[in-house]
């Protein structure tokens, strides 16, 4: 996952820290005015090149895939409780970027003004530390909105946008989770999206060879819109980049406690959600009733109907992907 590789945020105190230790540790190996030059070079290198990297670590968000833009725009509108997501965290890294330039170019310039006094050189590198430190402090903030941003995308959960993905829908108890662990063999891995209580099962199947992904997202697709707040319906939306077909299930036994107008007015929903994205309807415990108009029918008791749900699912997902995905 593209976050997951993000290494941990140094804070401006630590990068201070390391900063001029180092720079004293260097100006000890030293003389004179050269002590205090080799000092400020240290010092300066330290605090840019480690700006830089922070800076540098993160991924091009233009270029990130849609699904972990808009799930990461939605977390981080919740991190920073604000309308701006990426663009405040891009705010943030640009910040860093111009503290970078700052404390090269301060090393550059106390480095270029030094004179040949070693005592009057001592005071000027001081200044020079003591303007760095003002730099530092006024990115303070902005790295600990960049190191918690960091701190809150590494735990996406483990959606793989180049996989093919069924996405399973359907209100609560009509059958999901037990037809996503027939299939799967209970091999799911369930991931909980940071910004919410809401978690995401993550399953997977062989198709022809294909591995495909199954989604299910218990408290997002299990409910009208409205009940939604703002972030998690950016979560769906996300969602909405990755799936290659939509699985409805239709629960007719009255068990799950959903009318079935109610559970088609919700196909509709995520069917018009969900744009283009091919919707298959399955229902689902047919042990115990009557099967309403559906694409397939399916019955986890009786073991009945599970293989030929996914050839329907992914048949009408229209493509077979042009390579075998390998854990
Ligand atoms: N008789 C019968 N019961 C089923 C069948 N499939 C699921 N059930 C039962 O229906 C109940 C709900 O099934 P789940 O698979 O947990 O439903 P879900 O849609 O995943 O529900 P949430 O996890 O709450 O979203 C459970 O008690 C299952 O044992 C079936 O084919 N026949």
């Amino acid at each position: 996952m593209i976050f997951e590789s993000l290494p941990t945020t140094p804070t401006s105190e630590e990068l201070l820290d390391k900063a001029f230790s180092r720079a004293a540790r260097a100006g000890r190996a030293k003389q004179g005015v050269e002590a205090q030059q080799s000092m400020l070079q240290t010092a300066s290198n330290i605090l840019g090149d480690n700006l830089h990297n922070v800076v540098t670590e993160w991924p091009d968000f233009d270029h990130v895939d849609p699904f972990y833009g808009e799930l990461a725009d939605a977390i981080l509108r919740e991190e920073f409780a604000s309308e701006d997501g990426v663009d405040e965290l891009r705010q943030h890294l640009s910040e860093l970027s111009w503290a970078s330039s700052k404390t090269h170019d301060l090393g550059r310039e106390y480095i270029g003004r030094l004179p040949n006094d070693a005592e009057k050189a001592r005071k000027l590198r001081k200044q020079g530390f003591a303007r760095m430190g003002s730099v530092m402090n006024q990115v303070e903030d902005d790295l600990a909105a960049v190191g918690a941003a960091r701190d809150a995308l590494k735990t996406i959960p483990d959606i793989r946008p180049d996989v093919p993905t069924v996405v399973v829908a359907g209100y609560p108890n009509v059958g999901k989770s037990s037809f996503v662990n027939a299939v799967t063999n209970a091999n799911i891995e369930t991931a909980e999206y940071p910004f919410t209580t809401k978690s995401v099962d993550i399953g997977h199947f062989q198709h022809e060879r294909v591995t495909w992904q199954l989604v299910d997202t218990p408290g997002l697709l299990d409910r009208p819109a409205d009940e939604r707040n703002e972030i998690e319906d950016q979560a769906v939306s996300a969602l909405t980049h990755v799936g290659d077909v939509i699985l409805f299930f239709l629960d007719p036994s009255g068990t799950c406690g959903y009318p079935l107008g109610d559970q088609r007015a919700l196909r509709a929903e995520v069917a018009d959600r969900f744009g283009d994205t091919p919707l298959v309807t399955v229902c689902s415990k047919t042990d115990l009733s009557e099967e309403v108009e559906a694409d397939c029918y399916m019955s986890v008791e009786n073991d009945e109907g599970i293989e030929e749900t996914l050839n329907a699912a992914v048949e009408a997902a229209g493509h077979e992907p042009e390579l075998p995905f390998e854990e």
